[in-house]
């Protein structure tokens, strides 16, 4: 079983190599739309098994059947809003100052397909911003940071100053929650090291 990284996210593939399980990496492309009346909540995971789907079959068309992908995908909601990357500077300062004073969820599905089937698990942290003044919403569109970022804010870098606390689980913020992944990864080992034995 060959593990692959359904990602662009130069985070997810940082914090994935903290399992230490040598994995490659694919590129695949998907439209991310929220279908009408989805919850966020599915949005996220829905995304995040289209992600690992399409990476399985970019492995398949390279000859690569053995793969275990996986995909993952953020987004921030506040006040019933979903947050995605900023459009552009107008769209980053509305999602500031939405987020401005109060808490909202940061939502990461991470899903992991192997041999023809799809496990997933969402993680739901929510995020406690201080009050933000125009001239800190402006500087921090000048630091180039929040233009990838769901939300329009990276926690792990200078937005880190904007975030009071939170509760639930950091990685899962910044993009690849560690312990849902390596839990879906080690179920998949189990399940291959299963069907082995019993062969
Ligand atoms: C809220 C938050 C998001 N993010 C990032 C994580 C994701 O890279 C990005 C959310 O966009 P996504 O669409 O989830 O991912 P992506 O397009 O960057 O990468 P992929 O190829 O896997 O689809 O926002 C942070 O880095 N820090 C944060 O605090």
């Amino acid at each position: 079983m060959e593990l692959v990284l359904a990602s662009g996210s130069p985070r997810r593939f940082e914090l994935l190599q903290l399992l230490d399980r040598p994995f490659r990496v694919v590129h695949p492309d998907i439209i991310e739309q929220q279908h009408p009346h989805e919850r966020p909540l599915d949005y996220v995971e829905r995304l995040a098994r289209e992600k690992a789907e399409a990476g399985a079959q970019l492995c398949a068309s390279e000859g690569l059947t053995n793969a275990a992908v996986i995909g993952a995908d953020t987004v921030v909601v506040c006040a019933d809003q979903v947050l995605e990357k900023p459009r552009n500077e107008a769209d980053y300062k509305q999602m500031m100052e939405l987020l401005s004073g109060r808490a909202h969820q940061a939502i990461t599905a991470v899903a992991l397909h192997h041999n023809g089937a799809t496990t997933s698990k969402v993680v739901s942290t929510t995020v406690y911003f201080k009050h933000l003044n125009a001239a800190e919403i402006a500087a921090y569109w000048q630091s180039g940071e929040p233009k990838d970022k769901a939300g329009g804010y990276g926690i792990q870098g200078r937005a880190g100053k904007f975030v009071t606390h939170i509760e639930g689980s950091y990685l899962a913020v910044v993009g690849l929650p560690l312990y849902e992944t390596e839990q879906l990864i080690v179920q998949v080992e189990a399940a291959v090291a299963k069907d082995n034995y019993e062969r």
